[in-house]
């Protein structure tokens, strides 16, 4: 288990953690979320010891990063793949690893062969793909068996093969009852993946719920209305402060009322209606709804209106 205590973090005026507490539980995958600069590297660095607190403990297993036994066989993580020299072979650099921490060099192969990279063991690292770094990332961070795992965007670079070759990984360790904290920007794969997750935004806590609950939690915003009086309607609600958008002639696509409160209007003004639909939001709409006042640095507002969230 990882457990968040007041966790925060400044540089200089900047607070880029704000006084995070929350606990990450074994036997499930807790996706990690938040726009770019939301904190959630530095959240994992300090877990792993690599960045201090300004104040909040983050602790592994109950004790700080700093206060454990044996590291790697209490937490693995795969923060930046590209942190291997490149002109060890994966089986050499996995081999000082194990060596420099106490590991039995045995754990080499069954890494290596748990992420498929047994054939290219012997060559160069600086000749890897973006994918195979990835793949050599995980298996040090599995080196030491632990029984936590962070995974900061570990699909990055991954063909279509690798994601789902990783997303099978996540469960299976989850699975085995061990704790996995994955970052990821792939709210696709975060939804495939994640049994919980937490949204961070300018270094606050904006969410901490299981998938579905997060999903469901954006669901009741958008309402699909079909009614023969639908401009009629669409006046209406927008008085009441709905944002409405247009759909094909007798629909629309209502945000910011409740069905509930949309059907008793509708009842009021004597209109019919042939639809009322709460609409299902993808995990990637409810996460833009939940984090649209956090984005540190937005392109556009085109895009977001556009998908009525
Ligand atoms: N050493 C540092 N000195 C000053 N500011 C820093 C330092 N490290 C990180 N920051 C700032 O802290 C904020 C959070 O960065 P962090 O990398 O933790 O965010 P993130 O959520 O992981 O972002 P991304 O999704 O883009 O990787 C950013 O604004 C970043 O510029």
């Amino acid at each position: 288990m990882i457990s968040l205590r007041g966790l925060t973090k400044r540089y200089g005026a900047k607070t880029v953690v704000d006084d995070l507490t929350l606990d990450v539980l074994p036997g499930r995958v807790t996706g990690f979320l938040g726009p770019n600069g939301a904190g959630k590297s530095t959240t994992m660095r300090m877990v792993l010891g690599l960045d201090r607190p300004t104040s909040g403990s983050a602790l592994v297993g109950g004790r700080p990063y700093a206060a454990l036994r044996h590291p790697l066989r209490e937490v693995g993580a795969l923060l930046d793949a590209r942190a291997v020299h490149p002109g060890l072979t994966a089986r050499t650099h996995l081999t000082a690893l194990a060596r420099s921490n106490g590991l039995p060099v045995s754990r080499v192969a069954e890494v290596l062969e748990t992420v498929g990279l047994t054939e290219v063991a012997d060559r160069r690292t600086g000749s890897f793909s973006l994918g195979m770094g990835q793949r050599l990332g995980i298996a040090a961070a599995l080196l030491g068996d632990p029984a936590v795992l962070l995974f900061d965007e570990p699909v990055n670079g991954l063909d279509p093969d690798g994601v789902r070759w990783v997303r099978r990984l996540m469960r299976s360790l989850a699975a085995e009852g061990r704790t996995v904290f994955v970052s990821s920007h792939l709210m696709s794969e975060m939804q495939a993946t994640a049994d919980q997750l937490v949204v961070l935004g300018r270094g606050r806590l904006i969410a901490d719920a299981p998938v579905a609950e997060v999903v469901a939690a954006g669901s009741g915003h958008a309402v699909r209305v079909r009614s023969p009086q639908a401009s009629l309607l669409g006046g209406r609600l927008a008085a009441e402060g709905a944002l409405v958008e247009q759909g094909a002639a007798d629909e629309l696509l209502v945000t910011g009322l409740s069905a509930e409160h949309i059907g008793g209007l509708a009842h009021r003004e004597g209109v019919v209606l042939h639809e009322l639909s709460p609409r299902p939001v993808s995990l990637e709409e409810a996460y833009l709804e939940l984090t649209a006042s956090s984005v540190e640095y937005s392109a556009a507002t085109a895009d977001r209106n556009g998908t009525g969230v």
